[in-house]
């Protein structure tokens, strides 16, 4: 005998589950069926397509067996099995990354918690709500021994030899007090029906049926063996068969998530290629949308038959938070993995597929303008990353997107922009890199202010990489203000140019800062401020270059900014006019660090800084 103790996380989980997931306490038999589902899929899978299981017979079913006076319940399957390896691994510890970092968020509060895990799925340990004793007899398909696992869900575990006539998993839980409910026949048929309806295998249960028996006028017990789901693939049914509740149904059993999905798109395609997809947008977003090691949310059907659930190549990964199916005719059963990357039949279907998400959100957007709030207040981001990656879908991704802008309250989409400009304005103007208050009062956008144009304010942490790329909306020119290049668009004709009568204090500047800048240039969109810092075309903003820093990059090169001094300022005009003014190179620093300042950069010097500040306070006071 061997006893052994649970991986930290797994003690950690099995706490939380038992004290906190009260409310729910059902989903322990979908998460079971859910595995034997896996179970079996893996097992079709190999049997199709590797030689050794080839000759293995397959007999895909799962078994619920109920004793309602001893209030125990078996889950049997007849699927991959596990070994004596696979139990500890499997029932011991938890190796997903994505549960570790659940279990990092957790709050304590029990119905925050709950929430959680509800999106997340706690797959097997869930029994532990419901029963003081687990026992999983496993054999693995082409193994001869069989593996008798025992835990109390509090201590550890315990493995024993077994035995077990053909390969597959049988669980079998001993009801707790809260777990007596389900040791009931119509509660468990109402509960696998909510949950397991459309799981593709049948699902039998066996239990003491009452049969009335008309000669001695008494009902009597019958052990009978029934099956209760459906076992179809729903989604090949056609769509005037299904009712929304078939669709939410199918979505939890799929996703393992509580709530309702936001909504799902099914499609059945023919022509060329024969397919059928189902997806699904979840209310929330995944845990791990922003995490390296998502879990992936699209299983891939050929003929029906489960093949994968783990291949990032089935949609895009900007798409990631997308839950759902793909069921193809055309693909061999076979198919492997490395395939799948180059295949023609998948790349096809992923395009559009593609397509056809991206064009049924863009149909919410505009006729229920209010659900399509709701997606983006959970998808605005990876939408985002989309403009950074998928060229070819771009633009209709500039219309999914919603931007902060200095003339609406809340969100508001690229076209609304475009409706509201102004007859003469040449471009969309945008402002990046910084927290929204900062770009909200940035002196760069004063001349827009004055102009009464419209400034896009970016300022999730992505905005300024996923916009440098986009340079256009349909045929408008997209700027960021902070470009050098962006201020030709508001050159007044009318007003004479001043960079003659500047040149003397532009070369005294410059001189003054040497290095420090590229450039010291009269600016055209200053408007209250002295001056402002601007960057080159190609070059990412200073607020960019200096995260870019933080993150570990070392190969940045220096950039230097340019300065632009407002003519019509108070300052720059006495600096004009008293050329050989004591009090010029403090001025100078002045004007630039104040302009670094403003665009949320840090000083190299604080302290040379406030000794200038405090030379020209004391000459003013
Ligand atoms: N009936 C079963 N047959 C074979 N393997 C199983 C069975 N039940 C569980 N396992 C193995 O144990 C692992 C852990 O199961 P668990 O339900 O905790 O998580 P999961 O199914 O991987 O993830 P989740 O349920 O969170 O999506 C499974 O990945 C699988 O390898």
């Amino acid at each position: 005998m061997s006893k052994r103790e649970f991986q930290t996380e797994v003690s950690q989980l099995l706490q939380l589950i038992i004290h906190s997931l009260y409310s729910h306490p059902e989903i322990f038999l979908r998460e079971l069926i859910s595995n034997s589902s896996d179970a079996l899929d893996k097992l079709r899978h190999l049997t199709l397509t590797d030689d050794v299981y080839k000759a293995l017979p397959f007999d895909p079913r799962i078994d619920l067996e109920l004793d309602e006076e001893g209030k125990t319940l078996t889950i049997s399957d007849t699927g991959i099995g596990m070994n004596e390896e696979d139990l500890v691994s499997h029932l011991g510890t938890i190796a997903r990354s994505g549960t570790k970092n659940f279990l990092s968020q957790l709050s304590g509060d029990a119905k925050k918690d709950s929430n959680l895990i509800g999106q997340f799925g706690v797959g097997f340990y869930s029994a532990f709500m419901v029963a003081d004793k687990i026992e999983v007899v496993s054999r693995k398909a082409g193994e001869e021994l069989a593996w008798r696992w025992i835990s109390d869900g509090k201590t550890g575990f315990e493995i024993t030899p077994a035995e077990r006539l053909v390969a597959g998993t049988t669980v079998l839980l001993h009801f707790n007090e809260e777990g007596a409910q389900y040791a009931n026949s119509y509660r468990l048929q109402e509960v696998v029906k909510k949950y397991s309806n459309h799981i593709a295998f049948p699902i039998f249960l066996t239990y003491d049926k009452s049969e009335w028996n008309e000669e001695e006028k008494k009902s009597d017990k019958k052990r009978t063996t029934e099956q209760v789901n459906a076992a179809s693939a729903l989604w090949r049914r056609p769509k005037s068969e299904l009712k929304d509740e078939d669709y939410k149904e199918l979505y939890k059993s799929v996703s393992g998530d509580w709530e309702d999905p936001l909504f799902w798109f099914h499609t059945k395609a023919e022509g060329s290629l024969d397919y059928t997809t189902l997806f699904y947008i979840p209310a929330k977003a995944p845990l791990d949308l922003y995490q390296a090691e998502y879990k992936v949310g699209v299983k891939l059907y050929v003929k029906r038959v489960f093949i994968l659930d783990d291949s990032k190549d089935l949609l895009p990964q900007y798409l990631r938070f997308v839950r759902g199916i793909i069921d193809s005719e055309d693909l061999p059963l076979n198919v492997s993995r490395e395939i799948l990357q180059q295949n023609r039949v998948l790349t096809s279907i992923r395009t559009a597929s593609v397509k056809k998400i991206l064009s049924e959100l863009k149909n919410i957007a505009a006729n229920q303008p209010e659900k399509y709030e709701t997606f983006i207040a959970e998808y605005n981001r990876p939408l985002k990353e989309g403009l950074h990656n998928d060229y070819a879908n771009r633009e209709t991704l500039l219309d999914l997107i919603r931007v902060k802008s200095t003339k609406v309250e809340g969100l508001t989409s690229l076209a609304e922009v475009k409706s509201r400009m102004k007859e003469d304005q040449k471009s969309i103007y945008y402002i990046t890199s910084g927290a929204e208050s900062l770009l909200r009062t940035s002196p760069l956008l004063e001349i827009y202010k004055k102009k009464d144009l419209e400034v896009l304010i970016l300022d999730d942490d992505i905005d300024e990489i996923v916009f440098s790329g986009v340079d256009k909306y349909g045929e408008i020119d997209l700027k960021a203000v902070n470009k050098a290049s962006t201020s030709e668009d508001l050159k007044d004709e009318a007003e004479p140019d001043q960079a003659e009568a500047l040149k003397p204090l532009l070369d005294k500047l410059k001189a003054t800062l040497g290095d420090r800048v590229k450039d010291v240039r009269a600016s055209v969109r200053l408007a209250d401020s002295p001056s402002c810092i601007v960057s080159d075309e190609e070059e990412p903003s200073l607020k960019m270059q200096q995260m870019l820093r933080a993150m570990g990059q070392k190969d940045i090169p220096v950039m230097r900014p340019t300065l632009e001094i407002n003519p019509d300022h108070e300052i720059v005009k006495k600096l004009l006019a008293r050329p050989d003014d004591a009090t010029a190179e403090d001025a100078a620093w002045l004007l630039f660090d104040q302009a670094l300042l403003m665009e949320g950069v840090p000083l190299q010097d604080p302290a040379n800084f406030v000794q200038r500040l405090n030379r020209i306070l004391n000459l003013s006071i």
